[in-house]
């Protein structure tokens, strides 16, 4: 059960000061759980993500027999079963409002010997599962959908899988990984192309658990047959979360704010190079290595914005920070232009329609297209506004409160816990008006 209240009101609070360390990043959170899970061996897991996501995966294994302690927070101690080792579960499993879940599961668990049923919330239950079931088809698994190719998704397990080609369609790194991880029991080769490179976590991890895995941009090729060793996974702070603050710091006149080790897959930072575009004052001072990702402090200082066409090439290194930057753009001195991101339409919720219409409510002109909007930036009225119950609007029009001439009920915000769970507090330590 989430502690959030339903709604915040949030209005200006004072200029953005001080360090703040965000928490671990929720795709490596899930990945570490599932392949640590499957390894041969005890692994640790430092920097695990408390967010309701990355605890749903947790305890779908768990429902699958696998031991996870929890020593301290954020840190998991998983007794790995091996590739064969997991345990019908006695009920379907709930993966709650976390799409990575869904989506990897059901490549990872086309691959048992027994069915499994996996649920989602009420928005997970609206969101496009086919691009998943489709390709796992053409290696044998046998997935059912529900109507219209949404969840539940019924796995049937205990029929051998081959690897396939698959040319993606859309660039998912969620369709990648599920491929990758029935792979892991495909007789031969499983290869993924995608149209635009995508965050590689999964390959990064199968390799470093001692998975042979062939990938750079745009691609990634394993075989089955191989075991999983355990390891010792440190998750870097999540780049997604460090988001907010980088544009909330970016908007309210005389913030300085430095965020702690944040990671920087370069597959993560596509806003970190447009709001730069943008006009924004963001140092990157490396901190080294944490968990074989590049991890660096960030420095951001107040800065005027000005409108800019989002470069397409950015999109898929952004795909999560659409709402924080629809708020930048606001923002900012002139129209910004996103396009080639109809993806934003089937998150948790349609991002380009639920950001725009908050940001209409603030007195912004929003333009929507199919796959994307232009965003007229102006000066920020206060309002009401419906988060539909997706963390990322929920904070990101917490970001826009800090700049608005009233205050801003946001209502449906529960689901922040799902990938930054104590935002609140820490927003509000760093002067964020949000209660
Ligand atoms: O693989 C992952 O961990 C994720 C991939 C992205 O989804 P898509 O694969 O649908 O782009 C992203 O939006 C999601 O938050 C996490
Ligand atoms: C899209 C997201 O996550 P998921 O697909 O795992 O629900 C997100 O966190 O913004």
């Amino acid at each position: 059960m989430s502690t959030f209240p339903v709604s915040w009101t949030a209005e200006p609070g004072t200029a953005l000061r001080g360090t703040l360390a965000v928490p671990g990043d929720k795709s490596v959170s899930h990945r570490a759980i599932m392949l640590a899970s499957l390894a041969d061996g005890v692994s640790r897991i430092d920097g695990f993500l408390e967010g309701e996501d990355a605890r749903a995966t947790e305890a779908l294994f768990r429902a699958m027999g696998v031991r996870i302690e929890t020593p301290a927070h954020g840190v998991r101690i998983v007794h790995g079963v091996g590739l064969d080792g997991l345990r019908a579960p006695v009920a379907a499993l709930d993966c709650g409002n976390a799409g990575t879940a869904m989506r990897l599961l059901a490549g990872l668990l086309a691959g048992q010997a027994f069915h499994t049923t996996l649920v989602g919330d009420a928005s997970l239950s609206k969101r496009p599962m086919l691009r998943v079931t489709t390709p796992l088809a053409r290696m044998g698994a046998r997935i059912d959908t529900g109507p219209g190719g949404l969840p539940p998704l019924h796995v049937r397990g205990g029929t051998p899988l081959a690897g396939v080609e698959h040319r993606a369609e859309v660039a998912s790194a969620q369709v990648k990984s599920a491929l990758l991880l029935a792979g892991l029991y495909a007789r031969g080769t499983t290869r993924v192309l995608e149209p635009q490179p995508t965050r590689d976590y999964t390959e990064r991890m199968l390799a470093a658990f001692g998975w042979p895995v062939d990938f750079a941009p745009g691609h990634a090729t394993l075989t089955g047959g191989h075991r999983l060793r355990a390891i010792d996974v440190h998750v870097p702070a999540d780049f997604s979360s460090a988001a907010f603050f980088l544009v909330a710091a970016t908007v309210v006149p005389g913030s300085e704010l430095r965020l702690a080790r944040v990671g920087m897959n370069p597959r993560r930072t596509g806003l970190l190079h447009v709001l730069r575009l943008m006009g924004a004052n963001i140092a990157v001072e490396p901190a080294g290595e944490q968990g074989g990702e590049p991890v660096a402090d960030l420095v951001v200082r107040h800065a005027p914005l000005r409108g800019i066409e989002v470069p397409v090439a950015h999109v898929a290194d952004m795909i999560d920070e659409f709402p924080a930057l629809f708020v930048a753009a606001a923002c900012a001195h002139g129209v910004t232009t996103v396009r080639g991101a109809a993806e934003l339409r089937v998150k948790e919720s349609d991002r380009i329609a639920t950001v725009g219409t908050g940001l209409r409510a603030m007195g912004i002109r929003v333009d929507e297209a199919p796959d994307g909007a232009a965003i007229h930036g102006g000066r920020l009225q206060g309002g009401r506004i419906d988060s539909h119950g997706d963390h990322r609007v929920a904070m990101a029009f917490a970001v826009a409160a800090q700049c608005a001439r009233g205050a801003v009920t946001i209502d449906d915000v529960a689901n922040v816990a799902t990938s930054f769970p104590g935002f609140v507090e820490l927003a509000r330590t760093a002067g964020f008006g949000l209660a």
